[in-house]
Parts: structure tokens; sequence; C-alpha cells
């Protein structure tokens, strides 16, 4: 499995994200600005390969001879909401003092850890799925792209499925389209026939109609940022998906690398959420229309099962009536 993003012969190399299912190709960006560029089309996205992509672009830039400074300023904006973008670009800067080389070795070593730790987030989180699920096998939700493509290697919340697909547990993945970009429909549903996972897509309205009819044992997303609070920002419509899950008693997990906690916001209130063109609204409207299109919202603590890194699980109060409680 080629790796979502990596360092190739002094280029930062990416699956295009803005081609699948269609196409699989890569891209080879060989400046700042053409990353900064693929970021901001979501060509990579996802916060963990964004956090890659911050500090590649770093070492991009120090092999440059660019101002390494000013580009890292300019990678760490390229969208707000996801922390692990400036924390990638954080601690590839840590190393210039020591040169180039330095900083290259700390972006791949960031990139080695990545899938490692993806993936006993991701181990940790199957296992609360199975104490909070009684079912067998199990109907899981998604929502939004938090598979492979959205990490280095392995994914969060897909890797749960992963995980559990290992083992002959997954009955069927319904996977939320993810209005407006459909990261959804075309980079999930893409993961789960590669991997021959049974899924069904579903418009984001439907998911909270599918718990009504018993459709789902249990919500797995992965996230931006998480506030020292366990608030969790993440693809808009995951509010309205753990809301719709706590009326329905569902469990609610949220499954990501613990670089994505950002202990300097205390809640959900402080992270700030990127907002998007209209134009990725109003292909279908009279012309003129104005448009609210926020890419993330922010679910509170209270309304999940539990947070999950590769750190450990934190219990949120969500709690599903008449389920078993882990250990
Ligand atoms: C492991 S990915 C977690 C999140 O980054 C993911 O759920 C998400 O919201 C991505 O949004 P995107 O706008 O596609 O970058």
């Amino acid at each position: 499995m080629h790796r979502t993003i990596d360092w190739v012969d002094g280029a930062v190399v990416v699956i295009d994200q803005t081609a699948l299912p269609a196409e699989f190709r890569l891209l080879e960006l060989r400046t700042v600005g053409e990353l900064v560029d693929a970021v901001r089309r979501l060509a990579v996205r996802g916060a963990p390969a964004l956090g890659a992509a911050g500090a590649l672009g770093v070492a991009l830039s120090a092999h440059q001879g660019g101002d390494v400074r000013k580009d890292a300023e300019l990678l760490a904006t390229a969208r707000p909401t996801a922390v692990n973008l400036a924390w990638g670009v954080e601690r590839a800067l840590a190393k210039l003092d020591q040169g180039k080389d330095a900083v290259l070795a700390e972006a791949l070593a960031l990139l080695a850890e990545d899938e490692e730790l993806n993936k006993t987030a991701s181990r940790h989180a199957a296992e609360i799925v199975l104490a909070e699920c009684p079912r067998r096998p199990l109907r899981l939700l998604s929502h939004c792209n938090a598979g492979r493509l959205a990490t280095v290697g392995w994914g969060s919340a897909l890797g749960v499925v992963w995980h559990l697909h290992e083992r002959g547990l997954v009955e069927e993945v319904l996977v939320d389209e993810t209005r407006p970009l459909l990261q959804g429909a075309r980079l999930t549903a893409w993961e789960l026939a590669q991997a021959n996972v049974p899924y069904r897509v579903q418009p984001d309205s439907a998911a909270a109609a599918a718990m009504a009819r018993g459709m789902v044992d249990c919500v797995l997303v992965g996230a931006d940022r998480i506030a020292a609070n366990g608030d969790v920002a993440n693809k808009i419509g995951t509010y309205g998906l753990a809301i719709a899950a706590k009326h329905h008693g569902v469990p609610f997990v949220v499954v990501a690398p613990s670089s994505t906690v950002d202990n300097r916001v205390a809640d959900g209130a402080g992270v700030t959420i990127e907002e998007r063109d209209a134009g990725e609204l109003t292909e279908h409207t009279p012309e003129g229309a104005r448009a609210f299109n926020p890419a993330f919202d922010v679910t509170p603590f209270a309304l999940i099962t539990a947070v999950v890194t590769e750190e450990g699980i934190f219990r949120g109060a969500a709690r599903s009536p008449g389920h078993r409680r882990s250990p």
C-alpha cells in the first residue's frame, strides 16, 4: 500500500485525493507553494496526513535553501482547524539549528511513527467497540474519511474497521457521503472497496434514520483537534451525528493520534473553524445565493462515549443505556 504522503528524491509526493476514486495518481510537489496549494485544495487532507505535510514542507524549504521560518508560517496556516498541521511544522522546525538533514530526519521519523500510533489507537478503540456493542457482526457508521488517506498509513477511525475486519467481525460500514466535498463517498468507500469490507454509502441526512431503524451498532469518527476538556472538532456533521447517537443509545467513539490533542485550547469554543468557499455549495442554487460553509464543527465531550488515542481511552459522559461497561 502506497503511503499517502512521502519524501521521494527531494520532493514531497502525495496521493492526489481530488482524483480518487476515478484515478489513482501521485502528485510530485517540488516547492512549498505547491504543497500549500495541495493542502488548500484537499489534494492531501486529514489531520494526521496534514501533520506529515507540515513537517515535510519545512524539510523541503530547508533543502531548497528557502526562508524556512516564513515557509513554516505559510504551511502552518494553510488550514486552521487540524492542529496536527502546526504540530508537524513545529516539530521539524525545532531541528533547524542542527541543519537541513536533521530537519528531514525529524520529518521522516514523524511519518514512520504515524502508522504505528494510529494502529495502536485504533486497536484500543476496537476493544472499546467490542465492549460497548454486544451485537455480532458489527454495523459501523463512518463520517468523512479517517482512513489510510487521512494519515500516512493505516488510518484512525477506519483503522478500527481494519482491526475488526481482520477478525471477521464487521457486517457492514454505513458511509456518510460527507457533503459538500464527498470525502466519505469518494475516499472512504474507495478504501473499504479496496479492503473488501462490505459497505453502503448514505446521505449524511440518513444517519439519524439509520440509527432509529437499529442499523448502527457504533459511530466511529476521527478528529482534527481535541480540546483539553475532550471536546472534539471534526468534519461538519459530526456534532449532529453525536446528538443522534446519544438519542438512540448508540456508542460514539472518536479515534485520533495524541498529536491531535491541543491542551492549549481549553474547550471546543477555542477552536478556529475553517469556513470554505461558497462555490463548494452553490452549483445548484439560484445565481447569487450566499452560503454558510463551515468545514468542521465541535462535539462536546458530554456527547462522546470515548476519545481514544495511542496513549489510552478517555471516557466521555455519553453511555448507552443497557450497554455493558468495559473493564
Ligand atoms: C484521521 S482524519 C480525522 C479528520 O481529519 C477527518 O475526520 C476530517 O474531518 C478531515 O477533514 P478534511 O476537510 O477532509 O481534511
